[in-house]
């Protein structure tokens, strides 16, 4: 039999082009149709970044003008999206409430079956603009908490807080929020959007394809990571006595018995990057921000402890998800709500590639080398 080669999970494989974005791990660059991430998290707001991803160019103000108030218009929480959402158990997983919003939103859009550019841009927008509404919504009735309604005076990431905590957020963890929402917003061929692409490719409609990339990105190897890093540290124990130092030196230990165990720390590690996340950098700088305005020099040390001990026994980097986490946390999200805050960001990117798909579709069907039983046949 000749040897056939298997690309298993596909590592390394270039399955098609995209313009949407640009992964260089040698360089450790990421550019948005162009644009270093690293500027855009800098100098944009998230509502330029979702235009810039689907339109390829940054608006200008007057288009930013009506692309804002078209995203504002959309942000009440469907009342049907909400009674599902009421029948669902507390103990459903935040995600599954997310994917089953998308699904209830799709039955429910008047272009649901139109699969026109100008209809998948107007569902994009339409979607992206109300799952802030359901994750805000879905962690405040976990809390016994009614609807907080948004806000029109108020931009996207904002207006994301005060529906979550019924409070007007500071201009500080405003800017944090909005840098993590640009931070996830896209990443070429990830496991999700290779998903969204994959039911793309058969012509199912666009909400099919998002909720398929909501399941995928549920997994603690893909979104679910961000999630996972903050029960490393509550595991480790979070201990606001502590200083800096103590913390580290116990999550230090705490990683190399995990790494003894040959267990896999979430947070940690890449399929393309090998040399570190390039969003990380950015990320860690909105974290320390965060840790410094709310006081918890612990969460730093228990920070570097995992980090720096990682390193040392394997030289693996962190992703986006371990700085990602605790600047969460440390805005009063709960921890299963964080993966669900990846989804309200990466619809961008998602339907972004969605549309990029459809503009030049071919099937995605790839080969499998058959290893089961010989041809056998029945009494
Ligand atoms: C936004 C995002 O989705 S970013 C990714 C978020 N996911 C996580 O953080 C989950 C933890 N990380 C991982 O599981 C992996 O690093 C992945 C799945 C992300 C990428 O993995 P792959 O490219 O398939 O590499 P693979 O899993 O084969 O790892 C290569 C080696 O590094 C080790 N390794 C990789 N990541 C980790 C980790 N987080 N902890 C411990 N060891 C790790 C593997 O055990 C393996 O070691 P071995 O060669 O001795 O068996
Ligand atoms: O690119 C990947 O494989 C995962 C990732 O970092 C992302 O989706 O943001």
């Amino acid at each position: 039999m000749e040897a056939v080669d298997i690309k298993k999970g596909l590592a390394g494989v270039v399955v098609d082009y995209t313009a949407v974005s640009k992964v260089n791990p040698d360089t450790n660059s990421l550019l948005y149709r162009g644009y270093p991430v690293q500027e855009l998290a800098a100098k944009c707001s998230f509502e330029e970044v979702a235009y810039l991803l689907w339109n390829g160019e940054l608006p200008t103000a007057e288009q930013l003008a009506e692309f804002t108030a078209r995203e504002r218009a959309g942000r009440p929480l469907d009342p049907v999206a909400k009674q599902v959402i009421d029948t669902l158990p507390t103990t459903a997983h935040p995600m599954d409430v997310c994917r089953t919003a998308a699904s209830v939103l799709g039955a429910r859009h008047e272009l649901a079956e139109d699969a026109s550019p100008q209809a998948n841009m107007k569902k994009a927008i339409d979607l992206w603009a109300a799952m802030p509404s359901v994750v805000a919504y879905d962690q405040r009735r976990r809390r016994g908490q009614d609807v907080v309604e948004p806000r029109d005076d108020l931009g996207y990431s904002a207006n994301f807080l005060w529906m979550t905590f019924g409070e007007e957020p500071v201009d500080e963890v405003v800017e944090a929020f909005n840098v993590s929402m640009i931070l996830y917003a896209e990443h070429s061929f990830n496991a999700s959007t290779f998903t969204a692409r994959v039911v793309t490719s058969t012509l199912s409609d666009l909400h099919s394809a998002v909720t398929a990339a909501i399941s995928a990105l549920k997994g603690p190897l893909h979104g679910g990571a961000n999630e996972a890093v903050m029960h490393t540290f509550d595991e480790i124990g979070i201990r606001s006595e502590e200083s800096l130092e103590e913390a580290a030196a116990r999550a230090r230990a705490w990683m190399e018995g995990a790494l003894a165990q040959k267990k896999k720390v979430m947070g940690f590690g890449h399929r393309v990057y090998k040399h570190g996340d390039s969003r990380v950098p950015t990320m860690k700088a909105a974290l320390d921000k965060m840790i410094a305005h709310y006081g918890r020099p612990e969460l730093l040390g228990l920070y570097n402890g995992l980090e720096q001990a990682m390193d040392e026994a394997k030289g693996i980097k962190p992703n986006l998800d371990y700085p990602a986490g605790p600047t969460y946390h440390l805005m009063g999200f709960d921890t299963p709500m964080f993966t669900p805050l990846f989804v309200a960001s990466r619809i961008t990117g998602w339907t972004a590639h969605i549309m990029e798909q459809l503009a030049s579709n071919a099937l995605i069907r790839p080969l499998s080398e058959y290893n089961g039983m010989d041809e056998r046949h029945l009494p």
